[in-house]
């Protein structure tokens, strides 16, 4: 396996509830090695999309492939050992720790009445450790706090040590280091370990910085896809959020960034 072969493809995928289509005729590829950011303003679909990749929503028309197979001719067990998703908000458990939380990540990978394996340890110890999430492993999950919580629920899914990974706004609560931090396992995980990344941000400037490619969906469609820089300096943005931005690079960082092309109210 190499970087950049297609871990999930969609076609003509059209997503949404009952007979309403929220996005239509989506073509999206997720590639091994890369982080996919999908962009676009509230309620255009991006969840509903993911959600439909992760196979918890039917697709209305069209087709998910994952691994080249048809995402329904996978049973639950079998897509959880090839992906893991984060969703953007989860029911709190009360009373449960957050080790333990973590270890429901690996009940794909054995019954839920087996023994843990020295593969089970280590998948949990590693994922506690990327996530800084070790020394809140003994705390329950209701006593943390939103960016704690976001980060133990972000290791339950690294745990599941999957090929395909989907996370809707990862970064959401934490705050400016952690979000780098979670942006870095991101990209880590994509270049280290040859893992598809598909994520939902909101901060245009993560996703210039992370992204590998992006992707614009906006109006019930994709408006646009690509690296970066072009997607980000054509019109897609524009017509996606009704503001323009202008794209440069960090000469210091190196990062791409890129800042509204608004000025601030004059008061
Ligand atoms: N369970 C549901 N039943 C019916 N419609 C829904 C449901 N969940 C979401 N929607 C609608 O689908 C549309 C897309 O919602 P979705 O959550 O996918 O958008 P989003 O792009 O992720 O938004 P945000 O950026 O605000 O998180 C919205 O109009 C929303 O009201």
């Amino acid at each position: 396996m190499t970087v950049g072969d297609v871990r999930v493809a969609t076609d003509k995928l059209a997503a949404g509830y009952g007979k309403s289509r929220v996005v239509d005729d989506v073509d999206l590829t997720l590639p091994a090695g890369e982080v996919t950011v999908l962009v676009g303003p509230n309620g255009c679909g991006k969840s509903t999309l993911l959600r439909t990749v992760a196979g918890l929503l039917p697709a209305l028309d069209g087709a998910v492939h994952v691994d080249g197979a048809p995402l329904h001719s996978l049973s639950r067990r079998a897509l959880s050992q090839r992906l893991a998703f984060l969703p953007q908000a989860s029911h709190v458990p009360a009373g449960v720790t957050v080790r333990e939380l973590v270890r429901h990540g690996r009940y794909a990978h054995r019954g839920a009445f087996a023994r843990h394996t020295d593969e089970d340890r280590e998948s949990i110890r590693w994922a506690l450790s990327v996530t800084d999430a070790e020394p809140l492993a003994d705390k329950c999950l209701d006593e943390l706090s939103g960016g704690e919580r976001q980060r133990a629920w972000l290791a339950t899914v690294l745990a599941q040590r999957t090929r395909i990974l989907l996370l809707d706004e990862p970064t959401t609560y934490l705050d400016l280091r952690h979000q780098f931090d979670v942006l870095d396992v991101v990209r880590r995980l994509a270049r280290e370990y040859h893992i598809a990344c598909g994520v939902v941000l909101h901060d245009l400037m993560h996703a210039a910085a992370y992204g590998d490619r992006l992707v614009v969906i906006a109006e019930g469609a994709v408006l646009r896809s690509g690296p970066p820089e072009e997607v980000l300096a054509s019109d897609a943005i524009e017509r996606a959020f009704g503001l323009s931005v202008s794209v440069v690079r960090d000469p210091g960082t190196g990062y791409l960034t890129c800042f509204p092309q608004r000025p601030p109210v004059a008061l």
